[in-house]
């Protein structure tokens, strides 16, 4: 028997697959997204990482339950680049006005763990259900510090559903305090904003944090749909946007739809966002993809995988509209995941990274944390997981990238336009190349191979000048 969230995950699956379909009879979206985040010799960086790690959001000190050894396995074991690493608005401004550098040290630490391995970090100022101030026991909600938590009295009853917790009268008042809409309380979006703007003065410059993720999954209270999302929602991520820029020019500024609804395959409100830098804009698109029929107990299989396949190309083709509307901003997937033991769900971690990878989005996959999500048991042991997330990859590419594919073994990037620029100035590119699949490194056409370093089974290679593509092929 369908309990209420099979109700409605079956009726948003709908209505997504009804609502993507007549979409399509509108003229086309484009096919991928139009720009890249940037690294500092201008090549295109395709993001391929890890949330790390929801066991930071209730911890004392803030800090993931993740070491250094637990980095070198992740890279030995999957190759990836990047890190969506969670940090909290609690431990940065634990009292008004306060910014803790003990707290924004041990952030730092962790971001030289990356560093040192080539990876490049995206701090999410993360939130789910505003705060744990929400409860008394403060185990349900994270993010926000409890001065910020302004509930007016009303209840928060307890749920077996954590999502239920946001129709509780306290936790939508505690949003609406937030986003301002009972009038009551302006201050707390400066806060945010001069929150991040201290998180930007500490890492401004740090080569390995490329991008700030403003707000993990806003939710709008009393507000839902455009009049939040056009609203007090893009005029936060502007007035925060703008504090970055007072002391971070070049930092990328990622900003999220709303979850309700976006993550389902439903299209965001949201308006674009001015960068104040001089030169060309670095905002960038982040939403996260979590369709509601994988809810219905059959995973990615039976009646459920057509609506979740339906969501998945809805999501595609809102999250490509947006970023165009954005001004052509990059696109980086910031959460997908699923427990994978349901049956077809490696099917589906693959459709996912295959719709991205021919719309040129990254991926940060939901989450590094061990269990039936992650891509580690408790004691360490891989799961089924990893040999989804390993994958041939384009890592960094010096050329007008627009997609790639992986097919017949063979990993083929997609280009835009005349590639010179990548073989004229000799930037090397870099493709990661799992072991099993490129156990001697690749052959490049379209291009030169540079060198085949085995041991991070990297291989580095030039772009041959007007080259429309270039397909690595196991070598010999
Ligand atoms: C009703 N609202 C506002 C709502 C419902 C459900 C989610 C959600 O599942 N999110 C997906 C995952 N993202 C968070 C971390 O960012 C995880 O805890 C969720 O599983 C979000 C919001």
């Amino acid at each position: 028997m369908l309990g209420p969230r099979g109700v409605l995950a079956i009726a948003v699956g709908a209505l997504v697959v009804v609502g993507g379909a007549a979409a399509a009879l509108r003229t086309p979206g484009p096919a991928s997204a139009s720009s890249f985040l940037q690294d500092d010799d201008g090549r295109a960086i395709v993001a391929n990482g890890f949330n790390t790690a929801s066991s930071a959001k209730s911890a004392r000190d803030g800090m993931p339950q993740f070491t250094e050894d637990d980095l070198d396995a992740e890279y030995a074991d999957t190759g990836t680049d990047f890190v969506r690493f969670l940090i909290s608005w609690r431990k940065v401004e634990p009292q008004p006005g306060e910014y803790d550098q003990d707290y924004l040290d041990d952030v730092a630490e962790r971001v030289g763990w990356y560093a040192d391995r080539g990876y490049h970090v995206m701090l999410d100022m993360h939130q789910d259900l505003w705060s744990g101030a929400i409860t008394p026991d403060g185990g349900t909600g994270n993010g926000a510090p409890e001065w910020a938590t302004h509930m007016d009295g009303l209840q928060v009853q307890d749920h077996d559903m954590w999502e239920l917790y946001y129709l509780e009268p306290g936790v939508i008042r505690a949003f609406d305090n937030f986003w301002n809409t009972t009038g009551a309380h302006p201050e707390l979006a400066e806060h945010y904003a001069k929150a991040w703007r201290a998180v930007a003065e500490r890492f401004a410059g740090d080569p390995a944090v490329v991008a700030y993720d403003l707000m993990n999954e806003p939710y709008g209270g009393t507000l839902q749909g455009p009049a939040f999302e056009a609203g007090p929602l893009t005029s936060l991520y502007q007035l925060t946007a703008d504090a970055i820029r007072d002391v971070d020019a070049d930092t990328w500024v990622c900003v999220e739809p709303q979850a309700l609804g976006f993550n389902w395959g439903l299209p965001t409100g949201l308006g674009p966002i001015d960068d104040a830098r001089d030169g060309d804009p670095r905002i960038a698109f982040c939403p996260h993809l979590y369709p509601l029929p994988m809810d219905l107990g059959d995973g990615f299989s039976g009646s459920s995988r057509d609506l979740v396949e339906g969501t998945v190309s809805a999501w595609a083709s809102n999250t490509l509209r947006a970023a165009e509307a954005m001004g052509g901003v990059p696109v980086i997937l910031g959460e997908f995941g699923l427990d994978t033991t349901l049956p077809g769900a490696l099917d589906y971690v693959d459709l996912v990274y295959r719709t991205a990878d021919a719309a040129g989005m990254g991926v940060v996959y939901w989450s590094r944390d061990p269990g039936s999500w992650g891509p580690y048991e408790p004691d360490g042991t891989p799961r089924n997981l990893i040999g989804a997330v390993e994958r041939p990859y384009p890592r960094a590419v010096s050329g007008p990238v627009s997609s790639w594919t992986v097919q017949d073994g063979r990993l083929v990037l997609h280009l835009d336009g005349d590639s010179g620029e990548g073989g004229d100035s000799g930037l090397v590119s870099e493709a990661y190349l799992p072991a099993d699949r490129f156990p001697r490194g690749g052959v490049v056409d379209g291009g030169e191979v540079v060198e085949w370093d085995a041991g991070a089974r990297v291989l580095a290679f030039t772009i041959d000048p007007g080259a429309r593509t270039v397909t690595i092929t196991p070598a010999g």
